[in-house]
């Protein structure tokens, strides 16, 4: 998928929402545990009850690795269904990978060969050649990690080297390697106090912003400092949306979550 194809969804939706498929068997209704496939039939049912409402679904695979094969199955099963059924949404793999540049190469043919994801999170530690092999297809995203969402953000990330917060020395870096149009990147949004000095040096990337809902980050702060003319935002939310109800109205409760977040978007985009 095209950037400007992702830019004409959230304008038609009036959504910059991208919800996260972080399916966990403790959390899901139990009465779904009787089913063949527990995973699927939970993720068919809030993408079935959602997908009017966001732009973008994020199953972070972390939740797929713990089932083993079950897992991943669960998880072909999902992005195939997406891109069956919603071919226009945006689907982040997130697995935040990322190695020498001949086991990056699997990593991203394993993300958008094999699974069709239009995009995969990486971390940048390891350095240029460990990210330019995901940066190498046409038409698929690679989101990096920034400034993440959680308090280990101030071990490394925010350190000072050469003068510079680290974070903002990957920023910079990042983008000079090749096809560095292919890059978004990750900003937690309880990190909104520093998305204009971020905006400063992406002015026009998009920027994955998870964090909003269980962790506590504000959707206007995120808006107000991060926002550019073509949106630039993708706002996360995995818990406070997928669990909003343990019962058999869980796709509902968890469309109206979903559509309280779409409207405060709306009332932002149209200010
Ligand atoms: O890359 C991510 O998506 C990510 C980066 C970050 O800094 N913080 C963060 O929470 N995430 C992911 O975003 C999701 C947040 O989930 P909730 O806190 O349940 O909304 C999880 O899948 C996290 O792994």
């Amino acid at each position: 998928m095209t950037t400007n194809q992702l830019v004409q969804q959230i304008k038609q939706k009036k959504s910059f929402l991208c919800i996260g498929l972080d399916v966990d068997l403790n959390k899901i209704p139990q009465h779904l545990l009787k089913e063949e496939d527990p995973i699927f039939a939970f993720n068919k049912a809030i993408i079935d009850a959602t997908h009017h409402l966001c732009v973008a679904y994020k199953p972070n695979t972390a939740f797929y690795e713990a089932y083993g094969i079950k897992g991943w199955k669960a998880l072909g099963k999902t992005i195939t269904y997406l891109n069956e059924k919603h071919p226009e949404i945006f689907t982040i793999a997130d697995a935040k990978r990322g190695d020498i540049g001949n086991t990056s190469t699997m990593y991203a043919k394993a993300f958008f060969e094999d699974l069709a994801f239009d995009s995969v999170t990486v971390a940048p530690y390891m350095g240029k050649d460990s990210v330019e092999p995901f940066l190498a297809f046409k038409d698929k995203h690679t989101i990096m990690l920034a400034l993440t969402s959680n308090q280990g953000a101030f071990d490394f990330q925010t350190k000072t080297v050469e003068g510079r917060e680290l974070y903002k020395q990957v920023l910079e870096t990042s983008k000079s390697w090749k096809n560095s149009k292919n890059l978004m990147y990750v900003v937690g949004a309880t990190k909104a106090e520093y998305l204009a000095d971020i905006r400063a040096i992406i002015p026009d990337g998009f920027l994955l912003v998870p964090g909003v809902g269980a962790q506590g980050g504000n959707l206007q702060d995120v808006c107000k400092y991060g926002m550019t003319d073509a949106v630039g935002l993708l706002i996360n939310s995995s818990r406070g949306i997928i669990y909003a109800s343990k019962n058999t109205d869980f796709a509902e409760a968890a469309a109206k979550k979903s559509e309280a977040l779409q409207k405060e978007m709306e009332l932002i985009l149209n200010q």
